[in-house]
């Protein structure tokens, strides 16, 4: 057992260099205020704000719709190869700073096509910027393409379509998007096509929808990871289950409190999760528009919920454990995060 924290700026310290993965980041939504204005002069867009403070005051959500209806306009800035390698580099320049040593992405096309960037165009620049990543900074990362579960799963198909010459560079699909009104089984079709194109499934499911889409997304959709699940605590008989099956959650704390998820983070279930034996990790979602990259949802989790070191290494181990990379890449991120530990304590 790791000692007691001697002071909130010592567990600070110990967040702060903690090796993390990612598990559940919309990369359109890493756009920061001032790259949206950066490449709206830059292709000559228009964008309904006057400064950076003003975006920022728009940032004020009461649900998940109010978000996405912002999230969806602040693409509207994305049109060029280079503005989707942009946008993915300095996400990846920020997490460096965050001790982020591996990242699965996801990546909204749909948002995308249907204001006429092509697939090509996006997905070409955030892979660069993936391969720049692993190169310049040693940030190893994966693509995951999410279906917008507001849209037919005819329009999901025809995007797995556009997916197929890129299909060695995306390790699987998710879906997102409004929630409620959506369910899982919408979508029971394509992604059963794309497992057997030998992709990985995750959904986001229980962020506001009811524990039955989350059974949805298991029975349904087969889903290899849920993203959320928040909602799961209320039937349990399904956590029993996730924790039986060693389902990974993609939790996001700070998301969970700007969207009104929960009121306060002091009420955040993510404890409750790890005492029920479910595999939680922690994450950002969206840390343009909620307030928080990886450390800061570490930590202000870490705080409101009194976490022990003990409890922060385990978070952070399932990053590792809960992703899709090999045994070899897992155990040899373990056995880091326990030597950071062993030497931050000097146990
Ligand atoms: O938090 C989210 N939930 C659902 N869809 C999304 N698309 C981007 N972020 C989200
Ligand atoms: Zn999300």
């Amino acid at each position: 057992m790791l000692p007691a924290f001697q002071s909130p700026a010592q567990r600070e310290d110990f967040v702060a260099g903690l090796p993390k993965a990612e598990l559940h980041l919309h990369i359109e939504g890493s756009l920061e205020p001032e790259l949206m204005f950066a490449l709206a002069q830059r292709n000559a867009i228009d964008i309904p704000f006057a400064s950076v403070e003003e975006v920022r005051a728009a940032y004020a959500f009461s649900n998940l719709q109010d978000f996405l209806d912002i999230y969806y306009q602040g693409m509207s800035v994305l049109r060029t190869e280079q503005d989707f390698h942009d946008l993915t580099m300095a996400y990846f320049q920020r997490v460096h700073r965050d001790q982020v040593r591996h990242a699965e992405i996801f990546f909204d096309p749909q948002g995308h096509t249907e204001r006429g960037v092509s697939f090509d165009t996006a997905i070409s620049g955030t892979l660069r910027a993936m391969d720049d990543a692993k190169s310049d900074l040693g940030i190893s990362s994966h693509l995951i393409m999410c279906f917008l579960r507001h849209l037919s799963e005819e329009d999901a198909f025809a995007t797995l379509e556009q997916a197929e010459p890129w299909l060695d560079r995306i390790l699987g699909v998710g879906l997102d998007s409004s929630e409620l009104g959506h369910p899982p089984s919408k979508f029971v079709n394509v992604f059963a096509r794309a497992r057997d194109k030998g992709l990985k499934c995750v959904a986001h499911a229980g962020e506001e929808g009811p524990p039955a889409y989350v059974r949805e997304a298991l029975d349904s959709l087969k889903i290899d990871r849920l993203d959320h699940g928040n909602r799961s605590l209320e039937d349990g008989e399904l956590v029993k289950r996730l924790a039986e099956e060693g389902m990974t959650l993609t939790v996001c704390p700070l998301s969970n409190l700007a969207l009104c998820v929960v009121d306060d983070l002091r009420q955040h279930p993510l404890k409750k999760m790890l005492d029920a034996g479910l595999r939680a990790t922690i994450n950002s979602d969206d840390p343009s528009y909620f307030g928080g990259y990886m450390n800061d949802n570490f930590l202000r989790t870490a705080e409101a919920l009194d976490l022990t070191a003990d409890e922060i290494v385990t978070l952070a181990k399932n990053g590792f454990s809960g992703s899709f990379e090999d045994a070899e890449f897992q155990t040899r991120a373990l056995g880091a995060i326990d030597q950071y530990a062993a030497e931050f304590f000097k146990v």
